[in-house]
């Protein structure tokens, strides 16, 4: 393992993280709910989320709020995907939030301004408040000055989506969830205590697999493939393929044997059962798999919550699989411009 101090480690956001989580929905929220206000006004027909990386994979999960509880059509888009595939109904009836942590991956930026020719409410999810081409392109910037970026882009996405459906619509599960919101910064202090040794001791069995297959379902998808692609690919220099549950049967229920690995997130919510399922038969093959279970750290919290829960045991986790291989997390070879791409 690698003899290294963690407090040096970029990667582990697990330091700071209550204190920002407590930060944005105290300074941020209040910003957010005017641009709500704005929405309300304008009658917002249509919601469109456009970032890359792990932004994405929070995008995508506050836009399953919109799908669950609301009529109103939101997509989540790849920056490139939103520029060269841009969707017809772009104008004044929309919103665009584009959502960059250092706010320099140009397609975001890019996505932002051409939304913003096209009459759409702009908003940049951001770190700094100026200086980057995020915040130059956005009319509206929420510079959250944060690092624990997956807490932080599922707060600000959320909220987005939960105070609007919640002016619009009377809707019990959103209501639920905007309580259970202001629960999140004990339950994440109490997981950031005591969920590490755990981790630390399933890092270390998981630092032995040559490849692993993440696999969930629902709300636990977007973070599915945050952790077993994102992570494991750019973080931890594993290799790795992240899997639907719902899909198992298609095609990879017919590799499962000893040897073939498995990490399952496994949620409250109605989809409990795919990957419940799915885990039910990789046992009856192999031990080599690892399960995380919403149900034994929600401390009661709604099934939609499960991502910003889960990411702290998670987080752990992904932190001793690297260090425990004698990689540092925060290592790059290629990204940010070690290589032309
Ligand atoms: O949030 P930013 O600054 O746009 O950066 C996105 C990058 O962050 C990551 O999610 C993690 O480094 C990358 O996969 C992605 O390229």
């Amino acid at each position: 393992m690698l003899d290294i101090d963690k407090n040096t480690v970029d990667f582990l956001v697990t330091d700071n993280m209550v204190t920002e989580v407590k930060t944005v929905m105290e300074r941020d929220f209040p910003k957010l709910k005017k641009i709500v206000d704005q929405m309300i006004e304008r009658k917002i027909e249509r919601v469109y989320y456009v970032a890359c990386g792990s932004p994405l994979c929070a995008c995508q999960t506050a836009k399953m709020v919109f799908e669950k509880y609301s009529d109103v059509p939101c997509e989540a888009y790849s920056g490139w995907d939103f520029l060269d595939h841009t969707p017809k109904k772009l104008d004044e009836k929309c919103i665009v939030v584009g959502v960059s942590h250092y706010g320099k991956t140009n397609e975001v930026a890019d996505s932002l301004i051409k939304a913003s020719e096209a009459g759409a409410i702009t908003v940049g999810v951001t770190r700094d408040a100026v200086g980057n081409p995020v915040s130059d392109a956005a009319e509206h910037v929420i510079a959250y000055a944060a690092e624990c970026i997956w807490e932080i882009h599922l707060l600000i996405t959320f909220y987005i989506a939960l105070d609007y459906i919640n002016r619009i619509d009377n809707n019990e599960n959103v209501k639920q969830i905007l309580a259970d919101l202001k629960k999140l910064p004990n339950v994440l202090a109490r997981l950031v205590k005591t969920s590490e040794d755990k981790s630390r001791e399933l890092g270390e069995k998981a630092s032995k697999w040559p490849f692993i297959y993440t696999v969930a379902a629902g709300p636990l998808r977007p973070l599915s493939y945050k952790e077993g692609i994102i992570t494991m690919l750019e973080f931890t220099w594993t290799h790795g393929c992240q899997l639907n549950s719902a899909e198992f049967r298609h095609g990879p229920l017919e590799v499962v044997e000893k040897g073939v690995p498995y990490v399952f997130m496994l949620g409250t919510d109605e989809s409990r059962h795919t990957t419940e399922r799915t885990i039910n038969f990789v046992k009856k093959l192999t031990d080599d798999y690892i399960i995380f279970d919403y149900a034994e750290i929600s401390n009661g919290l709604h099934p939609m919550l499960a991502p910003f829960v889960l990411f702290v045991p998670l987080e752990y986790f992904y932190y001793y699989l690297s260090i425990s291989k004698d990689h540092n997390p925060d290592d790059r070879r290629y990204y940010g411009g070690l290589m032309p791409y």
